[in-house]
């Protein structure tokens, strides 16, 4: 469109092309070739760390970037693109009051002046004063207008047009991009640390969006192609999310822990205060938490292995991988991640209250207690093998059980993952992860041990705790042990190569690979 052309007058040298500068004939050679290697170093150009120039001296070669308003916004990219090597003009209504906020390098003048030159302009202000904007219309013809801001809540589901489009319906001479409103103002001041924060940018226009992905990198930043100025609602959409991911998989973390700690209370504190006129809320802050945080944390752990099986299971019944899942299995499937990091996190909570269950000061007195009325009844030692041995041995396996989710929440974080290839992270996260189940349960069963089956145990009539977190994976562990008989391993890895119950195609494994894949998958 006409709008573009006008920017990108030369034609394009070629992918590592300067920030767009070419027209305004303003560009510095060596900056620009220099650009995409640059990352990992000071984000301070060359003429500026060099020279003995103040800041405030600015070669004119720099790239000029023009930015609209004098806000926080405004702020942090005038700072970040000094830092980056930009010469910054900022426009405001009044640039006598607010041109002391600005680093010294940034030229604070009127709005008419700011946006004469620079052939990239951010329009750091909010969507409703967008329209103050359109005396400006002349100057800003043939220009880049880049969109930075964020709607409120509000305002996303008021208006059906993004404010990107809503820019670009009022400057149609002009050629508009969406970028980096999900950097929150600090991130954009400090600079990204790690040089690796997505902004996602879209434009209808190619070479537009280049040059600002262009600029993007050299402030530290990835940009993230989100194509056409139609995706803006959407990238709009994004600083609105909070977690998106870990919503669901948090509020059922949650409820099982008021469910657990529900009724761990009316077991251990309130049945005794009825029944008995004992009181036990002492338990409260510690005792009852570390019943329930490790339920929790063995619940979330089998729900994160139940869908496998279900998946499993409905292959198997439908004769083919062919058909989708119902979508409530697609998603649980999808938020396994989350559920097991949750699962890892109770886990982690549970290890550090049972280490400092023997710190307190009930248990000390507990203890003493018990010394006296040994001595009273004149017992001399106290030495109960079964309960010596139960101790050691559900202790031990809790700590295998720990140290294999450790493993597993490692090699979650994506530079250890990155790290991996295919085959071994998926050993460590179904194979490893199918252990610590295991072990978690043979843990969970022998600190039960033959509690379940003592009728003193029942308070309230409410079986023990622990008995109503084994059924989920004891029924997972049953299901892999029968998926692992020939006939059902065999017919799994036929239908997950491709085979079909009521299909066309015959298909046979050869021998070797039937039996790799028996002890790979299931
Ligand atoms: C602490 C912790 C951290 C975790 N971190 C991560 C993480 O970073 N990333 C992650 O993804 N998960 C993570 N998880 C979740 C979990 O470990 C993984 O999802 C794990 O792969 C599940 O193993 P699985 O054997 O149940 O399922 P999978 O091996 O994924 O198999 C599930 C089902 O998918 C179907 N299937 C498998 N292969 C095929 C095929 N070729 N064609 C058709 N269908 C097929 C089958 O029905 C199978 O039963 C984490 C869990 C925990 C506890
Ligand atoms: N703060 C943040 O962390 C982030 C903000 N954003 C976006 O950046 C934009 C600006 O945000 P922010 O800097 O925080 O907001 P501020 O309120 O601090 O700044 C808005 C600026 O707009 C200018 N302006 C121009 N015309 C008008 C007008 N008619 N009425 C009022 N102000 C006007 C003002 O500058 P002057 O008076 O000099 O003309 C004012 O300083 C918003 O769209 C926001 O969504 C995006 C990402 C993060
Ligand atoms: C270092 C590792 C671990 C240690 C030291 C440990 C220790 C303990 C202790 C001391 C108890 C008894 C709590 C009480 O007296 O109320 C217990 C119970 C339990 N633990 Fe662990 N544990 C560990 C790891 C795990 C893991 C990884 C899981 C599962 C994910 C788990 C699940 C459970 C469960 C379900 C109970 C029964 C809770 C109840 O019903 O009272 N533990 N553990
Ligand atoms: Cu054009
Ligand atoms: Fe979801």
């Amino acid at each position: 469109m006409a709008a573009w052309c006008l920017v990108n007058g030369t034609p394009a040298q070629g992918p590592e092309r300067p920030l767009g500068m070419e027209g305004g004939g303003n560009l510095d050679p060596q900056s620009v070739a220099k650009m995409p290697g640059e990352m990992d170093k000071p984000l301070i150009s060359h003429h500026l760390v060099d020279s003995n120039y103040s800041l405030a001296e600015v070669p004119s070669e720099a790239p000029k970037v023009g930015i609209l308003g004098s806000g926080d916004f405004a702020h942090s990219l005038a700072t970040r693109l000094v830092g980056s090597g930009f010469c910054v003009l900022v426009g405001s209504r009044n640039p006598k009051r607010t041109a002391g906020l600005f680093p010294a390098a940034a030229q604070v003048t009127s709005q008419e002046e700011a946006v004469a030159c620079p052939e990239v302009i951010l329009v750091a202000m909010f969507r409703e004063h967008y329209s103050s904007l359109c005396s400006l219309r002349d100057q800003l013809t043939g220009k880049i207008l880049v969109d930075v801001s964020n709607p409120t809540e509000q305002e996303h589901l008021q208006y059906h047009q993004s404010n990107a489009e809503y820019l670009a319906s009022l400057f149609p001479t002009s050629t508009v991009v969406k970028a980096f409103n999900v950097i929150s103002a600090w991130t954009m001041q400090s600079g990204p640390r790690d040089g690796n924060r997505q902004v996602p940018i879209c434009s209808n226009h190619p070479e537009a969006k280049h040059t600002i992905s262009l600029m993007a990198r050299s402030m530290g930043f990835t940009p993230v192609d989100m194509g056409s100025l139609a995706s803006a609602r959407e990238v709009e959409a994004m600083p609105l999310r909070l977690l998106p991911d870990w919503k669901v998989p948090a509020l059922l973390a949650l409820g099982l822990f008021v469910f657990f700690y529900a009724y761990n209370f009316t077991r251990d504190v309130l049945q005794p205060y009825v029944q008995e006129n004992k009181n036990k809320f002492y338990k409260l802050p510690v005792s009852v938490v570390n019943t329930s945080l490790p339920c929790v944390a063995f619940v979330l752990l089998s729900l994160v292995y139940l869908p496998g099986v279900l998946a499993a299971a409905l292959q198997l019944q439908r004769g083919t991988k062919y058909r989708r899942f119902p979508d409530w299995l697609d998603h649980w499937l999808q938020h396994r991640k989350q559920i097991g990091l949750l699962s890892f996190f109770c886990a982690a909570l549970h290890v550090l209250y049972s280490l400092c269950l023997p710190l307190r000061r009930s248990h000390r007195y507990d203890l003493v207690n018990l010394a006296v009325k040994q001595v009273l009844a004149n017992n001399s030692h106290l030495w109960v093998e079964e309960e010596v041995w139960r101790m050691e041995i559900y202790i031990s396996l809790g700590l295998l059980a720990f140290g294999t989710l450790s493993l597993l929440a490692v090699t979650s974080l994506p530079s250890i993952a990155n790290s991996l290839n295919w085959k071994e992270f998926s050993f460590v996260q179904s194979t490893l992860g199918f252990v610590a189940l295991v072990l978690s349960t043979l843990h969970t069963l022998t600190y039960g041990w033959t509690r379940a089956f003592e009728e003193s145990r029942y308070k309230f009539y409410l079986p023990p705790t622990f008995t109503l977190t084994l059924l989920v994976p004891c029924t997972i562990i049953l299901a892999k042990a029968l998926f692992f008989l020939p006939c059902f391993s065999r017919r799994l890895s036929k239908i997950r190569r491709g085979w079909e119950k009521d299909g066309d195609v015959k298909f046979t494994l050869p021998a070797s690979q039937a039996l790799a894949q028996k002890t790979s998958h299931v």
